[in-house]
């Protein structure tokens, strides 16, 4: 695992490497300000002197010269007017670097998320996801555009104010600074406990992220099932959770200001015990030791000032370097694996074949044992059998969102291993059982595999999918702007365009999961229709939940348990009198007798 520095490094260096002179254009304009604050104190120390001078003068001669005091007002006025534009200036070139290399992260993160396997995003919650491009990026917003000025600042002021201690008296400043030991120790144990709390709150807002997402998701399922109360259960734990980790991050936090002002105080009170004592000893004139005293007791507390302010720039570190540990587990996800010299393919000549295919998402835990499939060229394979028999999981196989973990899967005879990941992908389709709909345009919903395509090629893929006629009745026809999918498309209609789009891509391989069984008489016609068009001349593999739909199939295959136990055609099949006889007549029993 990456130590925090290495992580603050890369996230800080590598992002910003690109922006030095910006950069060294706000170290100017900090030195600026910084210098300003520090030499203003002196300036209105002369102006307050050349004023006394002045009325000195004016009491005893009646005269005025203002000269002197007018140039030192004018001095100061004119160094805090550029202080000020100074100031804009870093606050406006920091943000802008700042959100410049932020959005750069984000691009990156979004391009990163399309490359990972799909397994990442089967385990990974879509809320804590989401968190990373949202509070974790804001975190390291912050940093970059914080920390900067405030550590330089700072950090600056701390080294003004140690000159000035040791320059004035040795003696006095190590007394002054012999507490610091125990004030960094104290920081340090204030702040790793905060940053752990931040650490758990991140996650727990992840994880409540996450569940208000799968909760409106399944809004309708829960209303359906009167699940209301169990689903305020889970939200208010959640939440309280969120709840408990912000508390304990905001008591450690709070616990900083007031144990390091005690600590100041400490500090303040040994100085001015050893400072007299000093002077008691004789080491110097009463008059000459007090105002040392009294100058140290100052410093005492300018001193401490940079400390905490420091400490509270590490806290923002620490939380932007948890929120870029959270972006990098995303960013170390390995790619899909892609061969570097991957074979392209134009088409499938031969065929699909899985020889002895064996995998398991988790290991340890098989869920495919030894699948045999050869799916000729125009073939339609059709996948049944209980649910959890593992149909899916040969889909996902085929068109590699996982690989086999023994055995193969070939086209034309080449391990689908060895070619090219987007060849593969162009020429195998995939129609979902629930297909996703994207915000634009029907049209632009069609087109989503081929943005190329033209209007007529856009209808006719409509056409053959059955899904025109209805289109057509929409006011705005394929204008219409899907925001809402679930207003313009029922279930059965959301497969039809999908269909409609893999007609478009004209894949020789097809990869369909049927819609299940809860679409209407009409819309099921539709849907046999459309899927005799898609599946024609292609080599298809279907998963069927209606077996009525694949009773044309030239090979239906069985799965139960990841194992094949039967296969033929659907009369090869009904005559053998097995399971899946059995499971055509639970399912028909009025067409089973004419089977
Ligand atoms: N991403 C995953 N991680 C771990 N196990 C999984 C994953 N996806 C599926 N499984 C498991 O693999 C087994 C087969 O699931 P699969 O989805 O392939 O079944 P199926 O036959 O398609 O079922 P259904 O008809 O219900 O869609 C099941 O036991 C399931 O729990």
């Amino acid at each position: 695992m990456q130590s925090d520095f290495q992580i603050a490094r890369h996230y800080f260096g590598h992002y910003l490497k690109p922006y030095p002179w910006q950069l060294i254009i706000s170290v100017l304009t900090v030195a600026i300000y910084c210098g300003a604050a520090v030499y203003t104190p002196i300036l209105l120390g002369h102006a307050v002197t050349q004023l006394t001078t002045v009325l000195a003068e004016f009491r005893a001669h009646q005269t005025v010269v203002m000269a002197p005091f007018i140039r030192t007002a004018a001095t100061m006025i004119t160094i805090n007017v550029v202080a000020g534009f100074a100031d804009c200036a870093t606050s406006a070139i920091l943000g802008w670097v700042a959100g410049v290399s932020t959005s750069r992260m984000r691009s990156e993160l979004f391009a990163k998320m399309q490359r990972i396997g799909v397994s990442y995003f089967d385990r990974t919650e879509d809320g804590d996801l989401l968190a990373r491009f949202t509070s974790d990026l804001d975190n390291i917003f912050n940093a970059m555009n914080q920390v900067f000025v405030n550590s330089f600042y700072w950090f600056g002021s701390l080294i003004g104010v140690l000159i000035m201690m040791f320059s004035s008296n040795v003696m006095m400043g190590v007394v002054t600074i012999i507490t610091t030991p125990l004030a960094v120790l104290v920081c340090w144990f204030v702040i790793t406990h905060a940053s752990r709390a931040v650490n758990e709150q991140q996650r727990a807002v992840g994880a409540l992220n996450g569940y208000i997402n799968e909760q409106i998701t399944g809004q309708k399922v829960i209303i359906t099932n009167g699940l209301q109360q169990p689903s305020i259960a889970g939200f208010t734990s959640r939440n309280a959770t969120v709840l408990q980790a912000a508390q304990r991050g905001q008591i450690w936090a709070g616990m900083l200001m007031p144990v390091m002002s005690g600590l100041m105080l400490l500090n303040t009170a040994i100085v001015i015990f050893f400072g007299s004592w000093y002077v008691l000893q004789g080491n110097m004139a009463l008059g000459t030791g007090l105002a040392v005293v009294a100058v140290f007791v100052q410093y005492a507390q300018q001193y401490y000032q940079p400390i905490i302010q420091l400490t509270s720039v590490y806290n923002i570190i620490q939380q932007a370097v948890t929120g870029a540990r959270r972006v990098s587990e995303v960013f170390a996800q390995p790619d899909e694996v892609r061969s570097t010299d991957g074979k392209v393919i134009d088409g499938v000549h031969h065929g699909v074949k899985l020889t002895d295919v064996h995998f398991g998402y988790l290991p340890g835990v098989e869920i495919l044992h030894g699948i045999n499939i050869d799916a000729p060229r125009g073939h339609m394979v059709a996948l049944v059998g209980p649910t959890g028999s593992g149909k899916t999981t040969v889909m996902n196989l085929l068109n590699r969102f996982y690989d086999v973990d023994t055995g193969s899967i070939t086209i034309d005879g080449t391990d689908i291993r060895a070619l090219e990941l987007t060849s593969l992908r162009n020429n195998v389709g995939i129609v979902l059982q629930d297909p996703q709909l994207f915000s634009g345009t029907i049209r632009d919903n069609i087109r989503f595999g081929d943005p190329d395509a033209g209007d007529a090629a856009v209808i006719n893929a409509a056409q053959q999918a059955r899904i025109h006629d209805y289109i057509m009745t929409l006011p705005d026809g394929y204008d219409t702007l899907i925001t809402d999918e679930q207003s313009v498309f029922s279930a059965g209609q959301k497969q039809l365009l999908s269909i409609a789009r893999t007609i478009l891509t004209d894949p020789p391989v097809l990869i369909m999961d049927e819609a299940t069984s809860n679409v209407d008489t009409v819309t099921e016609a539709q849907l046999q229709a459309a899927m005799n068009a898609v599946t024609r001349g292609r080599t298809s593999f279907l998963i069927a939940h209606r077996l009525r739909t694949i009773v044309h199939a030239d090979e239906i295959d069985v799965l139960r348990h990841g194992t094949i136990i039967e296969r033929g055609t659907h009369a090869e099949l009904m005559a053998a009198n097995g399971f899946y006889a059995q499971l055509y007549r639970d399912q028909m029993p009025e067409l089973a007798t004419n089977a």
